[in-house]
């Protein structure tokens, strides 16, 4: 079966056809008597509640929910298909995969492929960003596991993050650890965030926050226990939703702009940056041998 986004078709599991985000194909969606419905793609979950108007994606892109390809394109097309219903006022971001968000890119989508595949990453990665830091609804990150890189990304572009108490989930942008370097808009959200002082420190030194650290230099906004990180994410949501979804927007809108902007402004040149960097042999030897070590670390 084929996953088509726009001029793009991936091999996939189910026959999902988009078309000005709207989903043409056979889907297994399911509505209950009580407003739940559940859309099941092969990579991302999406769970909602019709009558509160809030969804749920649980990323399920098993052992760590990396951002591949084609975990992304279906990401994307579950969002925009939220994002033209109305229905949905809130989005709630969490994971399906036990002690894991998400790890982040997917190396193997970094390393050993041609440009052309570097590039076509890039974008997709790009694309996902700012559909979602620009999004018209509330988006509330349930951080249920370790949510390096590209994983803490996704978290630090919701509105709200509430992480479960546990060491070993820890969050931040770790670039350097791999040998490369955060781009500029990562850098921009992170800094956004947690201000510009902290954000040059933790991203010099990849740091990976604790909880209850992440939550003292304002990466996350709520730590709760592990079993409480769902229904604490919809009571924040609830309060959220409470603002007349106007005003709300165009603020979100004001304070998202500029730096959403500083990308779209130079998109095809954060492109040509990334794949001059990523084929570059020494980076290429980075991600391999850091690749090789998460491999030989269970042995
Ligand atoms: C001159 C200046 C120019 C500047 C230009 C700038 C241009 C841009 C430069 C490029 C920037 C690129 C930005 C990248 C951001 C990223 O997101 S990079 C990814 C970073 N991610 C990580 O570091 C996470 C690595 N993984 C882990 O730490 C752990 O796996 C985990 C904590 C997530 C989970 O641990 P555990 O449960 O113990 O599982 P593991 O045994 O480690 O892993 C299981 C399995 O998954 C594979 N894997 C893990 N992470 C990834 C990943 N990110 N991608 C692909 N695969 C991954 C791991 O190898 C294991 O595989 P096997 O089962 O052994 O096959």
């Amino acid at each position: 079966m084929a996953l088509v986004a726009g001029r793009k078709t991936f091999a996939a599991g189910k026959t999902l056809l988009l078309r000005a985000g709207v989903w043409l194909g056979a889907e297994a969606a399911a509505r209950g008597g009580n407003g739940a419905r559940r859309f099941v793609s092969q990579r991302v979950l999406v769970e909602s509640d019709v009558t509160a108007g809030i969804a749920t994606i649980k990323f399920k892109n098993p052992p760590v929910n990396s951002l591949s390809l084609e975990f992304l394109t279906e990401f994307i097309i579950c969002l925009e298909k939220l994002e033209n219903d109305k229905t949905y006022r809130g989005l709630i971001l969490t994971s399906d995969c036990p002690g894991i968000f998400s790890a982040g890119l997917d190396l193997r989508e970094m390393c050993g492929k041609n440009l052309a595949h570097y590039a076509e990453y890039w974008r997709a990665i790009q694309e996902t960003w700012l559909k979602l830091y620009l999004s018209n609804m509330v988006l509330v990150a349930a951080i249920n596991g370790a949510s390096p890189a590209g994983g803490c990304l996704m978290a630090l572009s919701s509105d709200y993050r509430v992480l479960a108490d546990n060491p070993r989930y820890r969050i931040g942008l770790n670039e350097t650890l791999l040998g490369i370097v955060a781009p500029f808009w990562f850098k921009d959200v992170l800094v956004n965030t947690i201000g510009h002082r902290a954000a040059e420190h933790a991203l010099q030194l990849g740091l990976l926050f604790q909880p209850t650290e992440a939550l003292q230099v304002g990466m996350v906004d709520q730590v709760v226990p592990e079993d409480q990180v769902q229904s604490t994410a919809l009571s924040v949501m609830t309060e959220w939703l409470a603002i007349p979804d106007h005003a709300r927007q165009l603020t979100k809108s004001m304070m998202r702009k500029a730096t959403a902007d500083n990308l779209i402004k130079q998109r095809e040149a954060d492109i040509q940056n990334f794949v001059s960097f990523v084929s570059r042999d020494s980076i290429q030897k980075s991600l391999q041998v850091y690749l090789e070590k998460l491999k030989q670390k269970k042995h």
